[in-house]
């Protein structure tokens, strides 16, 4: 896996499913990573092939609850990104994905309640071995490139410590997250941070933080020397930030994000999650579009609502014949 000159969709949870990676990588994403997902809920799951959709899924034991879908078109550019708080435990949950994904990444940033308590993302800032001992124990273990993501810490000089001791652990790239712990995603993010690390280390840096325009990828290069750039709203919010010719419409990539939900029978909260932090962005979930988003039962409900119908019930009827072949 390259890591320099890439534009890069940021982990997001309940956003990072497969349609919507698909539809980033459509409009020019390199390389695109999954929502977290902790190793805890990985090690009750399984590793099944869906021969009608043509995914390979990682359920939940004895439901049929996805976990994680992917296909064998992103094989190699997505990014699997995992929670853990143990080098054992995270390597026990990254064989069942290893041979689905072209890297696994380790969340150092994630600063929820949720996160710390169980010692993981921007919990694990503060302990160096223990990032020492994830890192170096999947890299030993593990066929594919091991990378982590880290926030800033509250001193430049800690933030640059660190940078360095993971570089040591032998990581191919670190994505960096230009907030510190405490700040909220209104705070800027401190390109001039990310610099220091830049400068710092010989890996690949993937700088992430308030690029919201495909012209915001070189600027935050300029400024911080960084190789790749990272970006999660601003791809929420529109997905053709990608697109060197410039964003699309807004509806159209709303649109293409359904149609891609039905194709791979997405999870339904995750894909009215979606639509709905893109509706808030654009609009208001007051109006009738959000209203029915919150309202809809069933991924036809939304077909129904965006006239997409057709197109669902050509899907579905694709999947019966599959069935039939099968
Ligand atoms: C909806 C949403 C979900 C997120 N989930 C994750 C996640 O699963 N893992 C992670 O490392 N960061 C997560 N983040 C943080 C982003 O990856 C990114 O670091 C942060 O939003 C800053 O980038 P931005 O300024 O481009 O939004 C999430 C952010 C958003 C907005």
């Amino acid at each position: 896996m390259e890591y320099r000159n890439k534009l890069v969709l940021a982990p997001m949870v309940r956003v990072g499913t497969l349609p919507f990676r698909l539809v980033a990588a459509e409009y020019g994403a390199n390389i695109t990573y999954g929502e977290e997902i902790i190793d805890h809920k990985l090690l009750k799951c399984e590793r099944r092939i869906n021969d009608i959709i043509g995914s390979t899924d990682i359920v939940e034991k004895g439901t049929d609850s996805v976990v994680f879908r992917t296909c064998p078109e992103e094989r190699n550019r997505v990014v699997f990104q995992m929670g853990t708080s143990d080098a054992v435990r995270a390597l026990k949950a990254a064989e069942m994905v290893c041979k689905d994904v072209a890297a696994l990444d380790i969340n150092m940033g994630c600063p929820k309640a949720f996160s710390i308590s169980g010692g993981m993302g921007a919990a694990l800032l503060s302990k160096p071995e223990l990032i020492h001992d994830i890192l170096t124990t999947l890299k030993r273990n593990l066929d594919i490139p091991v990378t982590c993501k880290i926030r800033l810490l509250k001193a430049t000089q800690d933030t640059v410590e660190l940078a360095r001791r993971i570089e040591k652990a032998g990581v191919p790239a670190l994505a960096v997250h230009g907030r510190k712990v405490a700040d909220r995603p209104r705070d800027p993010a401190q390109w001039d941070e990310i610099a220091n690390v830049v400068s710092a280390v010989s890996i690949p840096v993937i700088a992430n933080g308030d690029v919201f325009e495909f012209k915001d990828f070189e600027r935050i290069k300029t400024v911080t020397g960084a190789s790749s750039v990272m970006v999660a709203r601003g791809a929420l919010w529109n997905a053709s930030i990608f697109c060197p010719d410039g964003k699309l419409p807004w509806e159209e990539v709303k649109r293409e994000y359904i149609r891609k939900s039905i194709l791979w029978d997405n999870d339904l909260k995750s894909t009215k999650h979606t639509l709905k932090e893109m509706i808030m962005h654009h609009s208001c979930l007051e109006f009738p579009e959000g209203k029915s988003v919150i309202k809809a039962e069933t991924l036809m409900d939304l077909a129904r609502l965006y006239g997409e119908e057709d197109y669902y019930k050509f899907v579905e009827s694709t999947w019966q014949q599959q069935c039939f072949k099968l």
